[in-house]
């Protein structure tokens, strides 16, 4: 199956426009039928060994979502206290999570032993399962925004928060907390860029060829 100009462009803009979104929600109601395709899409995600070591639990519960809330709101008051100075003054006028104002949660979460100790491809870097998980967790965010639907991670929650809320045994470990719904508008450039936190670093900075530079520009 080969891929025409006009999907290729589809993708990149997908890519390009995809934002972490926190304060856009709206209230509209994700139909299933969509909900049931970005899931799927993070379903795809490639896995080493193919173990698909993750679920995805959809939070729609106010009550769960405070509780999660309530867990940032502790989470976030301790970051705080790592930055000094006027960081922490701009730190604490950030908003880093949407929990409450999203239609839906989506915790991603990774099972390491789903399908036995000795994984295919995971027996020199144990960490590949986790990893795999996060692979999901982007397939998620670009279907997400190729409907229209933006998604913020938050993982300044604690993870025994999360693991109470939603009733998530012990073995299991929790991956990301995704607040998900329509939004108002996505950002042309990412909010840390925009408001200063950080700029997006050159990408002829990031890529090189053959050896790691002597130099490593910023
Ligand atoms: C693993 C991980 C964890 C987090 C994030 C991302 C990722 C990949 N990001 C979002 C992050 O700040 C954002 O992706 C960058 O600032 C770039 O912006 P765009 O995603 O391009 O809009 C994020 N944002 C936020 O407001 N609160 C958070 O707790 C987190 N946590």
């Amino acid at each position: 199956m080969t891929i025409s100009p006009e999907e290729r462009d589809a993708v990149y803009k997908t890519i390009f426009s995809r934002r972490d979104v926190r304060r856009e929600f709206t209230d509209t109601a994700i139909p299933d039928d969509v909900l049931e395709r970005i899931l799927l899409a993070a379903h795809h995600a490639p896995s080493v060994g193919f173990m698909q070591p993750w679920d995805f639990i959809v939070v729609k519960s106010a009550t769960s979502k405070k509780k999660i809330k309530q867990g940032f709101l502790d989470a976030h008051a301790q970051s705080s206290e790592l930055f000094e100075g006027e960081r922490k003054n701009q730190y604490q006028a950030l908003k880093l999570e949407g929990i409450e104002e999203a239609p839906l949660g989506i915790c991603v979460t990774c099972d390491r032993s789903r399908t036995g100790s000795v994984v295919l491809g995971r027996t020199v870097k144990p960490e590949m399962d986790l990893f795999s998980a996060v692979c999901a967790v982007q397939n998620l965010w670009l279907a997400a925004r190729a409907e229209n639907v933006g998604v913020g991670w938050v993982s300044i929650v604690h993870d025994n928060v999360v693991r109470d809320t939603l009733n998530i045994p012990d073995n299991i470990d929790i991956i990301a907390y995704l607040c998900v719904g329509y939004v108002e508008q996505f950002q042309t450039t990412p909010d840390l860029e925009r408001l200063g936190w950080l700029p997006r670093r050159d990408a002829k900075n990031a890529i090189h060829f053959e050896t790691w530079p002597d130099d490593n520009p910023l």
